[in-house]
């Protein structure tokens, strides 16, 4: 299994189309502060920032990674967790998704207790059960100050049918961790065929939209990998 950041474009001098990839949207979603930015970086970017703003809006940020020889497109969403930063775009991530990640943070029982209105947010935007979630406890490095365990947060993902990983973004010796997370939504997502968008490898990087809605969403969208 390989991964990379680079994107590839149709050879020079050739007529051949460049290869069509299929992409997977997954959202990542939970309490402002949990560490949703420093996930989504780490996997794409394989490091912790060296600093986080709160998102404004959305972030996204993607990452080619080959599944039993097949480049796929993984477009992470990084959604704002803080009320007043997220209201006007929340109908335009809630589109098209393919994968949900919950995100609490260990050392804040309140981001755990949020779930519930997170879990509630997507059922209100029309996230049916099909579509795979699944729970995250980050800054597991913080071992001092757990206030969420592992059993409530086991008995919490059990009674959504989710799994949990507890990981830290900011650990070095967790990198293959949070990459494994990610992979296996991909490798869950790869075997459902049917859902899945393509657009060519080398394009804009960007998910196909209605021309409307590709329109309505220009200038509202930051890439920030
Ligand atoms: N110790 C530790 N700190 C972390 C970890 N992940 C994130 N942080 C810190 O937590 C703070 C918030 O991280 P962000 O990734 O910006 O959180 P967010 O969920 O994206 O926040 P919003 O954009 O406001 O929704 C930052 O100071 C990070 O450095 C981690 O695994 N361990």
């Amino acid at each position: 299994m390989e991964s990379s950041l680079e994107l590839t474009t149709s050879l020079p001098g050739t007529c051949l189309p460049p290869p069509r990839s299929r992409i997977f949207k997954i959202i990542v979603i939970g309490d402002s502060g949990v560490g949703k930015t420093c996930l989504t970086y780490r996997f794409c970017a394989g490091k912790f920032p060296d600093k986080t703003e709160a998102t404004i809006g959305v972030d996204f940020r993607e990452k080619v990674i080959e599944i039993d020889g097949e480049k796929i497109k993984v477009q992470l969403w990084d959604t704002a967790g803080q009320e007043r930063f997220r209201k006007s775009m929340v109908q335009h991530y809630y589109r098209n998704v393919h994968a949900v990640v919950f995100v609490y943070d260990v050392t804040n029982a309140a981001s755990f207790r949020s779930l519930p209105a997170w879990i509630e947010e997507c059922r209100q935007h029309s996230l049916g059960q099909e579509v795979p979630r699944i729970l995250v406890g980050n800054k597991c490095d913080l071992r001092d100050a757990v206030q969420v365990g592992t059993d409530p947060a086991q008995k919490f993902a059990d009674s959504h049918s989710m799994p949990l990983f507890e990981t830290s973004a900011k650990n070095p010796d967790d990198n293959d961790h949070v990459e494994a997370i990610f992979m296996t939504v991909a490798h869950k997502l790869k075997s459902q065929k049917p859902l899945m968008l393509s657009q060519p490898l080398g394009g804009e990087g960007f998910m196909p939209m209605r021309k409307s809605e590709e329109e309505e969403e220009k200038g509202v969208l930051a890439c920030s990998c």
